[in-house]
């Protein structure tokens, strides 16, 4: 799919997708409740589908009436047949869900699909092993037999948080008492305090130990309601442009949210933007915005849409702690740098930063194509690039906003976007 796109002016007011994060965590609590659990508010996207199907496919079951999800949950150690589970292209899927489907005895084999297979699964191939479990690894799938055992689990804290959530969805249902050692610093902290919260309202307790967790074995989920948030990491792509260019308003959101991505906003004022809030709605303004240094550690997916920022930034701006951009759907260091350098940004990386030198206009002679890289996030920021640009361009692969945020384009148009399917 190519949308071409013409430089706007965006107005009025947004209602951005439910949390994709908050989302995941609801699915599985709830499915892995003995019981029925209610899930409100959550989205429709191909990474959602995917963690619905995987859940199925262990014995769970969700029915949606109207915009309420009803789910019984499963017990994946009564497993007792092989299962598939087919995750897509979602690594939260898959890493969340591995060590709880393992539960079982039975044989599960995980497929994936885009670069899912490509990105680091050795943690728990490492885990497996030192089990003495099988666990073997493929270009498209995954087959593992546990029972996975309780245990004392050392995992580094700067590879994937999903490892860490993964575990903390699957230790309270084994027999004994597990703990969990983080070794070195923990990046993405903000994403296991949404699934620690998630799982309090399950019922299940973990303990905070020095560098790590402490996680009872024998627990049961609790059947409960799940509220799923308005998405922070989506409302950034049109953050960014408010601040940039023309005010735009956000529906529906929670200004208590514990999205780590929520700090789009802290980045933006530091940069100089208005954030106004009046009760759920917020409302951000455009001014002379300044270069800063944005820690990305705690905050990964806001990567592309930051390396827009920084390009519409007169000055230097360094995005330190990004290593992490180079195992999503893409390398998105590089995929950023491909795709602003057709528009002459002048945008540098090494291994764990990037430094943009930033201007305030951009325009061609002739019409840039950009390339979607297979990347939601990668579509949606060189779209928000195209329509602060000054002259048209196009987004070929464009598809890819499926797997997070379907309504992408719809919305643009709604605020008056002009974006047009070629
Ligand atoms: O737990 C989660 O919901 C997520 C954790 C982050 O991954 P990492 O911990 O691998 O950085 C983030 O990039 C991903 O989109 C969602
Ligand atoms: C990296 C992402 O998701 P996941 O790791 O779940 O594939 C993302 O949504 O940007």
């Amino acid at each position: 799919m190519k949308i071409h796109i013409q430089p706007s002016r965006l107005e009025g007011a947004l209602c951005v997708p439910p949390s994709k994060s908050m989302g995941h965590r609801a699915l599985i609590c709830a499915g892995l409740t003995q019981g029925s659990s209610t899930i409100l508010g959550l989205g429709h996207s191909k990474d959602m589908e995917a963690t619905i199907q995987c859940l199925e496919a262990l014995g769970a079951s969700f029915k949606k009436e109207k915009e309420t999800w009803h789910v019984v949950g499963c017990d994946p150690r009564s497993l007792n047949r092989p299962a598939q589970l087919h995750c897509n292209e979602s690594g939260s899927t898959l890493r969340f869900l591995l060590p709880v489907a393992c539960l079982s005895k039975e044989t599960i084999t995980f497929y994936g699909k885009g670069r899912l297979m490509e990105r680091p699964m050795k943690i728990y191939q490492d885990l497996f092993e030192a089990q003495g479990l099988w666990y073997s690894q493929t270009n498209e799938a995954i087959k593992a037999q546990g029972p996975l055992q309780s245990g004392n689990f050392t995992l580094p804290g700067n590879v994937s948080s999903q490892f860490i959530s993964g575990l903390l969805f699957a230790l309270p249902l084994m027999e004994k008492e597990s703990t969990l050692h983080i070794q070195g610093k923990l990046e993405s902290k903000s994403y296991i305090d949404l699934t620690l919260d998630t799982l309090e309202k399950a019922n299940i307790k973990i303990t905070p130990i020095e560098n790590g967790y402490a996680i009872e074995g024998h627990q049961t989920y609790a059947p409960t309601t799940y509220h799923v948030e308005k998405d922070y990491s989506q409302l950034a792509f049109f953050a960014v442009y408010a601040a940039l260019k023309a005010p735009l308003s956000f529906i529906e959101l929670d200004p208590d949210s514990k999205q780590g991505d929520k700090t789009i906003l802290k980045i933006l004022e530091k940069a100089g933007a208005s954030i106004e809030w009046k009760e759920r709605t917020l409302t951000i303004k455009p001014s002379q915005l300044h270069e800063q240094v944005i820690d990305l550690a705690d905050c990964p997916d806001l990567g592309p849409i930051l390396c827009v920022l920084a390009a519409y930034c007169p000055g230097q701006t360094k995005i330190i702690h990004a290593g992490r951009l180079r195992i999503k759907e893409s390398d998105r260091i590089q995929a950023m740098e491909d795709e602003l350098k057709k528009w002459g940004v002048d945008i540098q990386s090494d291994e764990d930063t990037i430094t943009i030198n930033g201007k305030r206009n951009y325009k061609k002679e002739e019409i840039i194509t950009m390339e979607g890289h297979n990347d939601h996030r990668i579509v949606m920021a060189c779209t928000i690039f195209g329509l602060l640009a000054l002259s048209p361009s196009c987004i070929s692969g464009a598809e890819a906003i499926e797997k997070s945020y379907p309504t992408f384009f719809e919305d643009i148009k709604r605020l008056k976007g002009k974006v047009e399917l070629v």
